[in-house]
């Protein structure tokens, strides 16, 4: 039950560990070798998503680096019967290890809100920690497409860049703000209220990553209902934009999404092997450099490829209700990017 319901999230990886030993032969000889780095992988997220990945046949290799308590992670992952080779790392004197040759490297390193915080009241711990292994992976495997999770996403991607620009290794193809999540609630919330089948639906999710800067463009949802009021429409982006929140309520101090977020992450770094895969048509929204707004990121959807990001595409039509929101983000994302852009150049 668990397995097929893992499996069937993981909606576009082929099966994975019923069908392992099929996978494995399948993919040594056909699926390319795949090295995925899970940095903070003993953590809230880190520990399902790792399992996640280890259930992914695009991965060969997968690289599990945390401060503390990744020995035992890997080894218990390790077990799964699935294609990929499990390393646990565990320090800094071993996240040169954990880095080499990577194709991916997905970051949840970093501490989680509490009730009553923003995702911004995270900055003065995460910049750093973000900043430290941004430097890592420059040395070690800056090739590699980074996916970002660490908040606050608006300034953390930032920093990244910075961290790469000074290090001479920056490619803006290769950086990506994981905003998969919020993809995955509207999605849920918007099924919920139109009454369709969420396996079927759509909906871009632009702008950032924080409050207001988290903007649903249900005009834009697939099947289209016009059965839902502005009210309706009004709440539903409400609560998109709140979604983080509502657990971060739930778990009552414990912590903010991880299962959810674990899903959106693999999700998402599937996406990305597919485009280096060569696999046509992946489309995901993502945070990344971008020219299609005054801001120098910015959410939209965005064409994958054997580089990253193949082409960001464009917001489309909006709403006169989206237009509004579209207005009202730009000031709070303009600021937390400036932020991120200036710890990272002064410290
Ligand atoms: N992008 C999103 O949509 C999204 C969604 C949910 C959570 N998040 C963010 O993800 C981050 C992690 O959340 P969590 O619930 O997993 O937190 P957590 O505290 O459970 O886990 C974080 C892990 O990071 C590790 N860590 C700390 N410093 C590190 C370093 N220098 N190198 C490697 N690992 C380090 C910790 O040891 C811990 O295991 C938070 O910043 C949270 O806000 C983002
Ligand atoms: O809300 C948070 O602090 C975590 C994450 O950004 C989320 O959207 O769930």
């Amino acid at each position: 039950m668990l397995r097929s319901a893992i499996q069937h999230s993981l909606r576009r990886a082929t099966s994975a560990s019923q069908q392992s030993i099929t996978c494995r032969n399948l993919s040594s000889s056909s699926t390319p070798h795949r090295k995925v780095a899970v940095l903070g992988a003993a953590g809230g997220i880190g520990q399902p998503l790792s399992l996640l990945m280890k259930l992914n046949p695009l991965v060969s290799q997968l690289s599990l680096y945390d401060i503390a308590g990744t020995p035992g992670v890997a080894a218990d992952v390790s077990h799964i019967n699935t294609r990929s080779e499990v390393m646990g790392y565990v320090g800094e004197d071993q996240l040169a290890q954990a880095l080499e040759g990577c194709d991916i490297v997905i970051i949840p390193a970093g501490v989680p809100r509490k009730p009553g915080m923003t995702r911004d009241d995270l900055f003065n711990i995460n910049a750093g920690i973000v900043k430290g292994l941004c430097t890592a992976i420059a040395k070690y495997c800056p090739n590699a497409l980074v996916n970002m999770i660490s908040n606050p996403v608006n300034s953390t991607v930032p920093i990244a860049s910075e961290v790469f620009k000074k290090a001479g290794t920056y490619d803006e193809k290769r950086l990506f703000g994981v905003t998969t999540l919020d993809v995955v609630r509207a999605k849920t919330f918007y099924a919920g209220k139109a009454n369709v089948n969420v396996a079927e639906v759509n909906v871009p999710v632009v702008g950032g990553h924080a409050g207001i800067t988290i903007l649903p463009l249900f005009s834009q949802a697939t099947p289209q209902a016009n059965n839902l009021s502005d009210e309706v429409l009004t709440a539903l982006t409400k609560r998109t934009q709140d979604g983080g929140t509502e657990v971060v309520e739930a778990k009552a101090g414990k912590g903010s999404a991880t299962l959810s977020m674990a899903y959106a992450g693999a999700l998402f770094a599937d996406a990305c092997m597919k485009g280096l895969n060569g696999v046509p048509d992946v489309v995901e929204c993502s945070f990344v450099q971008s020219s299609i707004t005054e801001l120098p990121f910015f959410v939209s959807k965005v064409r994958l490829g054997k580089n990253g990001v193949e082409e960001v595409l464009g917001l489309g039509a909006l709403s006169d209700y989206e237009k509004q929101g579209l207005e009202a983000l730009l000031p709070e994302l303009k600021s937390s990017i400036e932020k991120g852009i200036k710890f990272a150049n002064q410290s």
